[in-house]
């Protein structure tokens, strides 16, 4: 099961520039979490930083009990290490065939033999539908593969959070469908803890168990993904509802709360709320098909 990520109170600037303040949330363990966003927002610094990469101006990053914002340099490995990320080009080598590039964090390792090396690579590329594209370089394949190539070695090393930064950019709807499918689907399998930040709002309408909103330097809101998509907080309806920040909010309420997503086949997913719960504790009539399956079904 992944670990849940406490963000208390981080503020990230360049020089003058103020990215965000005071951002607090819980990414819960286990689930997924989208952060949206308008270009620009800071997504993508939030995830760079939620990994160490950046370093926070204030505020702190628990894990497990440790600050990854302010611990010493073994736990900051430590911490580093339960995380995988999906960079928005897939991050891979161009020199390096699609079997290297996924091994290539074992053998940086340097802890497995090579045919416990070629068990994994194949096993996460089977999961990922690359099977017989082992010999291909990055700039041979689909940037729908690349995407997919980029994930599979991002999970290589088993990670408990795994962030995923634009995962459909670059993509047409329905390879960016696939791919939201292919999400839910892997957080079934691997039960880490996912983050995915998008400004794509079909997929944060339908992938996620949590929303959040970075909107002109703050976190605007943060929660369940009914209670977003329910809410009536003028920027979010603007934004998650209406598509276009700064345009009327629909007169005649939020739209209805599409499905969220499934795993397909038999892949069961263990959240804390079952879809429709939340919409019906407040009260409010569930959208027509919210109510499709019970949490872990
Ligand atoms: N290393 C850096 N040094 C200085 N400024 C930076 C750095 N990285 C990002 N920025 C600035 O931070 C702001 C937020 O950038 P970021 O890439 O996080 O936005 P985003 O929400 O991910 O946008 P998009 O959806 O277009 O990817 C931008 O103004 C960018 O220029």
């Amino acid at each position: 099961m992944g670990v849940e990520v406490v963000v208390d109170g981080l503020t990230k600037s360049f020089g003058r520039q103020v990215i965000w303040e005071d951002v607090s949330l819980t990414l819960p363990a286990g689930e997924i979490s989208v952060l949206l966003g308008p270009s620009g927002a800071g997504k993508s610094v939030f995830l760079r930083t939620l990994m160490g990469l950046l370093r926070p101006d204030r505020g702190h990053i628990w894990i497990d009990g440790h600050d990854l914002a302010d611990c010493d340099e073994n736990t900051f490995h430590e911490l580093r290490g339960l995380f995988g990320v999906l960079f928005q080009d897939g991050g891979l080598f161009g020199s390096l065939n699609l079997y290297d590039n996924i091994a290539f964090p074992l053998r940086q390792q340097a802890t497995a033999a090579e045919a416990r090396i070629r068990q994994i690579v194949m096993a996460k590329m089977e999961l990922l539908g690359l099977l017989g594209a082992e010999r291909k370089l990055p700039g041979q394949l689909s940037g729908g593969m690349r995407k997919r190539a980029g994930l599979a070695r991002a999970l290589v090393l088993d990670p408990e959070i795994v962030l995923f930064d634009e995962p459909g950019s670059g993509l047409d709807p329905v390879r960016t469908a696939y791919l939201n499918q292919l999400i839910v689907n892997l957080n079934a399998e691997t039960g880490a803890t996912f983050v995915v930040v998008t400004h794509d709002v079909d997929t944060a309408r339908t992938v996620p168990d949590s929303i959040g909103l970075l909107f002109r330097r703050e976190l605007v809101m943060f929660g369940p993904r009914e209670m977003l998509l329910s809410s009536d907080e003028p920027v979010v309806r603007q934004f998650l509802n209406a598509g276009m920040p700064g345009s009327d909010p629909d007169p005649g309420g939020p739209p209805p709360i599409p499905p969220r997503l499934m795993p397909s086949g038999n892949r069961i997913r263990h959240t804390r709320q079952a879809p429709g719960d939340l919409v019906r504790g407040q009260r409010r009539d569930p959208a027509a098909g919210i109510v499709r399956g019970r949490a872990g079904t």
